[in-house]
């Protein structure tokens, strides 16, 4: 499968998602946390980029903050040209309806839902109506097609969590996020949703960003992207596993007292 579908109306260039000089800081006084200190990366749009980096570098922060889940503290978070502190409540539920795709680790699927129902969900909440030829493609390329009509206690993990991109793909996102998507999952599912979500982009042109601890995942991805202690310290263009586990053990080699 060859067929692009871009995002109608945006310039080629713009990246999909973009953070400038962002900060986050929770809490106050003694309690203080900076979770992202001054952080400035674009995501280009029809790319896979994974996000990596100690326990408590700020990853799922900064995918929360670019998704407008989580309000900036200084900086800038923007999905292709829409600032997110300039939006309202309103619009930014709007926004992550309409633009932003979500896999977490715990799938989210409503269990008395079929596969269907569930991966067109969020459209009939938004009501819109699923545009049939995008269906087809997007279950295509997860394998469901003869899943259609199980329930989620009659699928595997694997199929679940790809029941689970299908519903994040199905609206054709600006972008989508993924939050440790096979964190839950045996190595050969998890191995196969990577090979989804890597389709998604390459064949379907989606966006997608990744936060992973896992360098065999990471090296799924077109880009892998370094944070350590709220800050990007690196970045790996077309990564191998070897390639990311040596970025890996050098940080660990830095951060360790000699
Ligand atoms: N809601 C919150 N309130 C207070 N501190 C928070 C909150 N969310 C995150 N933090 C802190 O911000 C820092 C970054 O957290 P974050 O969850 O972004 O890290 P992470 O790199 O995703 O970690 P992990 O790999 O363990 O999931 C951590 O020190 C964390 O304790």
């Amino acid at each position: 499968m060859s067929q692009q579908f871009p995002s109608p109306g945006a310039p080629v260039d713009e990246p999909a998602a973009r953070a400038t000089g962002l900060t986050k800081v929770y809490g106050k006084g003694e309690t203080q946390v900076t979770a992202l200190n001054a952080v400035s990366v674009e995501f280009a749009r029809g790319r896979f980029t994974a996000v990596m980096g100690p326990s408590g570098s700020g990853k799922s922060t900064l995918m929360h903050c670019l998704a407008g889940l989580d309000k900036v503290t200084s900086g800038s978070a923007r999905i292709g040209d829409t600032e997110l502190a300039s939006l309202t409540e309103r619009q930014l539920t709007a926004l992550r309806r309409d633009k932003v795709g979500f896999v977490f680790q715990g799938f989210n699927l409503l269990p008395t839902l079929t596969a269907l129902e569930n991966i067109t969900l969020p459209l009939r909440i938004a009501g819109r109506q699923p545009d049939p030829a995008w269906l087809e493609t997007v279950i295509a390329t997860v394998g469901l097609a003869d899943r259609l009509g199980h329930r989620p206690a009659e699928l595997s993990g694997g199929q679940q969590q790809r029941v689970a991109v299908a519903r994040a793909l199905v609206s054709r996102p600006a972008i989508v996020f993924a939050d440790e998507p096979t964190g839950n999952l045996d190595s050969r599912s998890g191995a196969e949703l990577l090979g989804f979500l890597r389709d998604s982009v390459r064949e379907l042109g989606q966006t997608v960003v990744m936060v992973t601890h896992d360098p065999v995942a990471a090296a799924h991805a077109d880009r892998v992207v370094f944070l350590a202690d709220g800050r990007v310290v690196d970045e790996l263009p077309a990564p191998t596993c070897g390639a990311v586990l040596d970025r890996m053990l050098r940080f660990e080699a830095q951060d360790s007292p000699r």
